[in-house]
């Protein structure tokens, strides 16, 4: 069977990993990369993300180098809103950008269902993105992806990136039935665009909530997980592992790890340890997690001896948490990360128990 030997599938999967600790990183494809540079030269994210040979070429790239555990498809958290018909760019340094945010239920208009009909660019660059991962060595898995309905409801509504999510906040508070209705069609768009990646070959997907710490935990309850459940369960009947991933999320870590009847793999951030984040997700799904973390990516500045102390630090815990463990960081890579540290950082995880 393709990808039975892979430590990351094994460990997602929950169970231990008799070869080694597998480790990927968020954002391991992306300008922290030369090659990447280059490649992206003269072409916009969005238009990249368009050219199947493309994103194949910028997903193996960081597999090439760093002989990581599983590739992440290179992709936006934005292209299944643009597949919809949103009008959106991604502005180098700030992050996506929509040109009409969106405020009022006359809005809801312009965000149509999404089909699998539209995402064809996506499951052509997933399929050609597969078959070149299945050249290397044993095969390598790779990570489809979507936003979660709140993250990408916090891009439209607040226009772009911003710090508090007031309006975003504001509205789910002043009009629930209008945050319901906004968040249940973001889930069919984020649900449609998983379940394409993995009909074209993705082995695992991750929905990236990169912003719901900002929620109270009776909040995220209440107007969030029933979201993320429905965009999560569309992909529930094709037996890949789910992992769930958000930051400052210590207070929501049992809430999503409870989604759709239960994730496989939790991500962890820095701010918990990954044993106490294991609990807490076993507690809120009602059976033990993987769970995925937790390096500081600030700790890629610093001195050797102090980030091979805490990767030591992150392998304990992540034994002792017992359910399956995948190194990652508790955020995605920083561009200004040097990649011969993140090299160094896959050897060392890679060496710890073979
Ligand atoms: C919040 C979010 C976004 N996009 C994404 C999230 C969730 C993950 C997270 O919390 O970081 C998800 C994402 N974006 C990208 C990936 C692909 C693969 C990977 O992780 O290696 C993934 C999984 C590529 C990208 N997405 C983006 C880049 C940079 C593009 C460029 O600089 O040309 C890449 C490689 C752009 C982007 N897109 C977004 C931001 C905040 C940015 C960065 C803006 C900047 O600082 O320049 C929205």
């Amino acid at each position: 069977m393709p990808l039975e030997n892979s430590a990351y599938l094994h460990a997602a999967r929950g169970g231990t990993t008799p070869r080694r600790t597998p480790v990927w990183f968020m954002r391991q494809a992306g300008r922290s990369l030369p090659e990447y540079r280059e490649a992206r030269a003269g072409t916009t994210m969005l238009e990249s993300c368009r050219i199947p040979e493309l994103v194949a070429e910028i997903t193996l790239q960081p597999v090439r180098r760093y002989d990581v555990d599983a590739a992440v498809f290179y992709s936006d958290i934005v292209v299944p809103l643009e597949a919809a018909g949103v009008g959106v760019e991604i502005v180098a340094g700030t992050g996506p950008v929509i040109a009409e945010p969106f405020r009022t239920r006359a809005d809801l208009d312009r965000l149509p269902e999404l089909s699998l009909d539209a995402l064809q660019h996506v499951t052509d660059a997933v399929a050609l993105t597969t078959a070149q991962l299945a050249g290397i060595g044993d095969g390598v898995p790779l990570i489809g992806f979507a936003g979660a309905p709140f993250t990408l409801a916090s891009y439209l509504v607040e226009g772009g990136p911003s710090r508090d999510l007031l309006r975003t906040k504001a509205l789910m508070h002043a009009d629930p039935q209008l945050w319901h209705d906004l968040a249940a069609r973001l889930a069919q768009i984020a649900g449609t665009f998983l379940r394409a990646q993995v009909l074209a070959g993705a082995s695992a997907v991750q929905l990236f909530d990169s912003w719901v710490g900002a929620l109270p935990l009776a909040d995220y309850e209440r107007l969030v997980a029933p979201h993320s459940s429905a965009a999560l369960a569309a992909v529930s009947d094709l037996g890949v592992p789910r992992t769930h991933f958000g930051t400052g999320t210590g207070e929501l870590l049992g809430a999503m790890a409870a989604v759709d009847g239960g994730v496989d793999v939790l991500g962890v951030d820095f701010r918990v340890p990954l044993d106490v984040g294991a609990a807490r997700g076993a507690a809120g799904a009602g059976r033990p997690v993987a769970v995925q973390g937790n390096l500081d990516p600030a700790l890629l500045f610093a001195p050797w001896d102090v980030l091979r102390a805490d990767l030591h630090r992150i392998l304990a815990e992540g034994e002792r948490a017992g359910g399956g463990h995948v190194v990652n960081l508790g955020h995605g890579v920083p561009p200004t990360a040097d990649p011969a540290v993140l090299a160094r950082v896959v050897e060392e995880v890679h060496a710890w128990r073979s």
